[in-house]
């Protein structure tokens, strides 16, 4: 791979740093290399988008840059700008993973109690992002009163308040409807936007990669690699009807040819 065509602009200062990054399961009668070589740059505030076939290793990359999997080869650099001692990155899954017995504002909270984050100030804290994410009202409900988008808007309000400088998102409106979808995506934006935090955004969504991200890379069958990084040179801020139908229709079929080709070699295997 041009390691050229994955650097980050040079006015942007990088913030992820992934080199020759790999990665080996073993299990008890199988070894499985889920990652080889993926060698990756996010830029600061950059909205980065991942893509690729099943079981290419995706998750398998978030959850080394979240610091879950500490067993690796290769090097990641994660540059946070901050100096407050803050949480570095937060991951935000596809099952939400929030507590079901804890009340709405009590799950977005969480991250704040556990940093030590005094209950007055976190509260507020939290009502401010529930408030942005539409579920105001709903402070005081326990997540079985909620619908899955309502829960995945917690999860995504959580993330924000936990205030990380990075937050990884592994296919995190995966299991929604496209309605539901299509509205939380133009709520991520905006709170991105607000916040400009750097999201690394895992899909299997085309369309989903080309709304939201800056850039996006596809990766090659499993033992995923960067296959290639492309631009999503599109006018922000995003709606449906603002982006320009060609170049989001060029740039979908360009990502898909390349997709493909990695999702036959992954059906060959
Ligand atoms: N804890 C584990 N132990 C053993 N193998 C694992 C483990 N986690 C993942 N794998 C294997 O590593 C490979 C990559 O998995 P990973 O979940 O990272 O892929 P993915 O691209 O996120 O998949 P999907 O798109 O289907 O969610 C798969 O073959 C998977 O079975």
């Amino acid at each position: 791979m041009d390691e050229t065509v994955q650097e980050v602009s040079s006015t942007v200062s990088p913030c992820i740093r992934a080199r020759g990054v790999g990665k080996t399961y073993t299990t008890r009668s199988d070894e499985v290399e889920a990652l080889k070589d993926v060698d990756l740059t996010v830029g600061d505030q950059e909205f980065f988008c991942l893509l690729g076939p099943s079981g290419c290793g995706k998750s398998t990359f978030l959850r080394i840059l979240s610091g879950l999997v500490s067993e690796y080869t290769g090097t990641v650099e994660i540059s946070p700008s901050r100096t407050d001692g803050g949480s570095v990155t937060n991951m935000v899954f596809q099952e939400h993973g929030i507590f079901p017995w804890k009340t709405v504002l009590n799950n977005v909270a969480f991250g704040l109690k556990m940093d030590g984050v005094g209950k007055q100030r976190r509260h507020e804290k939290a009502r401010t992002y529930l408030e942005k994410v539409d579920l105001a009202d709903f402070a005081d409900a326990y997540p079985h009163q909620l619908s899955g988008g309502m829960k995945q808007r917690v999860a995504i309000a959580r993330a924000f308040a936990n205030d990380p400088e990075v937050l990884l998102m592994d296919e995190p409106f995966g299991v929604l409807d496209a309605q539901t979808k299509r509205n939380l995506q133009t709520e991520l934006l905006s709170l991105w936007s607000e916040t400009k935090k750097t999201v690394v955004y895992v899909t299997h969504d085309i369309e989903e990669a080309i709304t939201l991200g800056d850039r996006l890379a596809v990766m090659t069958a499993r033992p995923g690699s960067v296959k290639e990084v492309l631009d999503v040179d599109l006018p922000r801020p995003r709606t449906r009807g603002s982006i320009p139908t060609d170049e989001f229709t060029t740039l979908r079929e360009r990502v898909w040819e390349l997709l493909s080709e990695e999702v036959q070699q992954s059906v060959n295997r």
